[in-house]
């Protein structure tokens, strides 16, 4: 089946200012990315502060141009389009959900104007056919008809984060994307955008990338997991066989730290930061703070191997074994 979109090798270089007043240091956000996306499928991504989630959906949705590599939808090249072109298949074939709501709503505009933008821009049906719309995508999103009129500003946090999902559905597109979608929320309400996130997907279909902190929530909700490390895809693994049966050392570590496991482990430390991606170490990024490490690992990250199971694979010369229960992890530890 065709991929919704599909990211070859994928390279975003940032320019900041790390060092002195005047030294433009380059960022390493994305370095190398492949990752394909299936009708209806949901693809979490994981990964520590920094590790370039944000960069990978902000690639997925034409936010972020990289500057080597091919973003494709319909397996056309997003970047070889002409600009309307690109901005029509990009605006009507993905919807967006941020982090924080209250920035990526336009505080001026009311919800009814924010649900209808998009209706308009795309030019979806008469006038009386897009209040209509409007109507429905409340009601999808479980907001009371009476608050159409009302600003992003008189909404809860829940409440614009529906408004925001609900304007990412407007157009029904085949792929949404949600960066955090809950984080900037009260943890009561978290629960109630997660479950009106999944409902909506078992309804309408949409293929969804799910980017989170929150390992146990992306492995509970996603088919697939990605893990990222300095830019780097690590990992890919079907979500009901990451938790047990990840090879790489680092999947292994994050989800020994997560809250929630089944029966609970001694986290395994790692040790110190994430280093600078503005000079990510040679070979295996993750090797200054890999317990399983050696010399190999600073000359070269190898290519993806296949584990046993379909869909899963990873990068790495020294892989945990994959029926190693998660306690015994960490055989070869220097310690
Ligand atoms: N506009 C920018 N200019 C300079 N550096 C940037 C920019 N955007 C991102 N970066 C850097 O690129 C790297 C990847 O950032 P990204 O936001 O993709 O990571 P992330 O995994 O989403 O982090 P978080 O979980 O904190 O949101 C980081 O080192 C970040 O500081």
């Amino acid at each position: 089946m065709n991929a919704v979109v599909e990211v070859r090798d994928a390279h975003v270089v940032h320019r900041a200012r790390t060092g002195g007043l005047f030294r433009r240091d380059r960022v390493y956000a994305l370095t190398g990315a492949d990752l394909s996306v299936a009708p209806g499928e949901t693809v979490g991504v994981v990964g520590e502060s920094g590790c370039g989630k944000s960069t990978l959906a902000k690639v997925l949705v034409g936010i972020e141009r990289p500057v080597r590599g091919t973003v494709s939808y319909g397996g056309r090249d997003l970047w070889t389009m002409p600009p309307a072109e690109r901005r029509a298949t990009v605006g009507a074939g993905t919807g967006v959900v941020f982090q924080d709501p209250s920035t990526a709503l336009n505080r001026r505009l009311p919800v009814r104007r924010i649900l209808r933008d998009p209706l308009d821009v795309h030019r979806r049906g008469t006038p009386a056919e897009r209040e209509e719309r409007v109507r429905e995508l409340m009601a999808l999103v479980g907001l009371p008809g009476a608050l159409a009129d009302a600003l992003p500003g008189r909404l809860s946090g829940g409440q614009r984060q529906r408004v925001a999902i609900a304007r990412a559905l407007a157009l029904e597109p085949a792929l949404i994307v949600a960066d955090e979608p809950t984080s900037a929320l009260d943890v009561s309400v978290r629960a109630q955008i997660l479950n009106l996130l999944l409902d909506l997907r078992e309804r309408l279909g949409p293929a969804l990338v799910f980017v989170s902190h929150d390992i146990q929530t992306v492995r509970r909700m996603s088919d697939r997991v990605i893990t990222m490390y300095l830019g780097r895809i690590v990992e890919e693994a079907p979500a009901a066989d990451v938790a047990g049966a990840a090879r790489h050392p680092y999947t292994r570590a994050l989800f020994s730290a997560a809250p929630g496991l089944l029966h609970p482990v001694d986290p395994i430390p790692l040790r110190g930061p994430v280093p600078s991606a503005t000079r990510p170490p040679s070979g295996c990024p993750f090797r200054t703070r890999c317990w399983r490490a050696d010399a190999v690992c600073a000359e070269s990250l190898p290519e993806f191997s296949a584990a046993s199971r379909p869909g899963h694979r990873f990068r790495c010369h020294h892989p945990v074994q994959e029926d190693t229960p998660i306690r015994d992890q960490r055989a070869r530890s220097p310690e």
